[in-house]
Parts: C-alpha cells; structure tokens; sequence
C-alpha cells in the first residue's frame, strides 16, 4: 500500500451502486479503500473485487476465532480479491498467527486491532492493546489499527513497534478526532468513513481532509 494521501476511506454503505460511485468520485484522494460487514453482507463478495478497481482493498471482517476458523476466513477474503485484512489481536498468538500463514501465502498483509477508538475501546480492550502490538509485531503482521479518537494512545503505540509496523488510525470525524493530531502522533494512514461518504459532496470532503494531512506533513 503506497503513503500517498494518508487516507483510507471507509466505505460502509448498504447499496451497490452507491459504493461504486463514491469509490469513483474520491479514489485520487484514498491510498485504500476499507470494505466490512455492512457493505459485503448487503451485497456479497464480488464488490470487492469491483471497488479494487479504485484502490487496494483493505477487508474489515475483525477476524477473531480460533486458528482452523480464521485459515478458512482468510482463504475466502484474499480469494474474493482484498489486499488485506483487519484481524483482532485478543483471540491469540496461534490465531493470530493463523492470518499472517495464510496471508503470506496470498502475499498479502494483516492489521491487527491494538486498541478500538470507540468509548467501549477503553474498557476491555485498551490495557491488552500494548500486549496485542508486541505480538503483531513479533508474528509479523504488516500493521496496527489505534484509535485517532486517542492520539495519545497512538503515541504511545507507536513507541513499542517504533517504524516496523504501519498504523492505520479509525475515528476521525464523527467519532470526534482530528486526521492531523493523529498523523502528528504517529499513525501512517487516518480511515475516514461518515465525513466522506455522508457529506453533500464526498469529493470534496475527501479533498479537505486530504489537504489537512498534507498540510500536517508539509508543514
Ligand atoms: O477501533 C476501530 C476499529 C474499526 C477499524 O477501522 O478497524 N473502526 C472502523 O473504522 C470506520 C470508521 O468510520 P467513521 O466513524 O469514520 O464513519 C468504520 O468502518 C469502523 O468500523 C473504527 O471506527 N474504530
């Protein structure tokens, strides 16, 4: 995945149609796209492959079972087209592990979920998230998912995997972060999904959040 725009949009729309011409009106301002359940479960596997048109697709399924079950899960996302996928870190180092064999067979990359940018984020899943980044790093997964709603955290995330994993940082605007506090702490890609894919114009949402970015990075 090339670090362009620094930007991911996530695309939870219900309609196919719509999803394509979102896709198509902001893929130049998108390094991926994130596909997950609403989109996949309202119209099947393929719009995968369709939006890849765009960008390199990134697969949201939050996989977290054990090993065999997450083999089996992999296998069909990287069949059906996904340049990755986001996979939980809590279930495990072998299930963990499990992602990263079948990912490196399709020569494709894992994000594990350190820590979720919602309130609830904190409660369970906030002091196993230093724990969950030591072991995506030691099995080798491609990145981290921290919260832009908790630059902080990302700091402090970005301290333990230092510059060998990437992170992708979900929360930014309607959960209330900000793509350029994010990017400041450490994060390599914010996901934008509501502030895009909701606004009047998609397009140009994605274009401001883009220029915000550029102007983090340039100063
Ligand atoms: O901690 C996480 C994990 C998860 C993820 O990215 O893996 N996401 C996803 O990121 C997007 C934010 O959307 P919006 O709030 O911009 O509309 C949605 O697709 C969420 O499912 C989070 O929001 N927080």
């Amino acid at each position: 995945m090339e670090r362009n725009t620094c930007m991911i949009l996530a695309l939870d729309v219900t309609d196919r149609e719509e999803a394509l011409k979102i896709a198509e009106d902001v893929w130049e301002f998108v390094d991926a796209i994130k596909v997950g359940y609403p989109l996949v479960l309202a119209t099947g596997l393929d719009i995968i492959r369709e939006l890849a048109e765009f960008a390199p697709i990134i697969a949201d399924f939050k996989v977290a079972d054990i090993p065999n079950t997450n083999r089996l899960i992999c296998d069909q996302v990287f069949e059906a087209g996904a340049d990755a996928i986001i996979v939980q870190g809590f279930t495990g180092r072998d299930s963990l592990d499990a992602c990263i064999e079948i990912a490196s067979e399709y020569r494709k990359d894992v994000f594990v979920v350190s820590e979720m940018s919602h309130p609830g984020g904190a409660e369970f899943l906030q002091p196993a998230a230093e724990a969950i980044a030591k072991i995506a790093l030691e099995a080798g997964a491609f990145g981290l998912v921290a919260p832009a709603t908790r630059p902080e955290r990302v700091k402090k995330i970005r301290k333990i995997i230092g510059d060998k994993l990437t992170i992708i940082s979900p929360g930014v605007g309607a959960q209330g972060g900000k793509a350029s506090d994010v990017i400041a702490a450490g994060a390599d890609w914010v996901i934008v999904g509501r502030s895009i894919y909701k606004a009047e114009s998609p397009k140009e949402a994605a274009c401001e959040i883009a220029e915000e970015i550029r102007a983090e990075l340039c100063g």
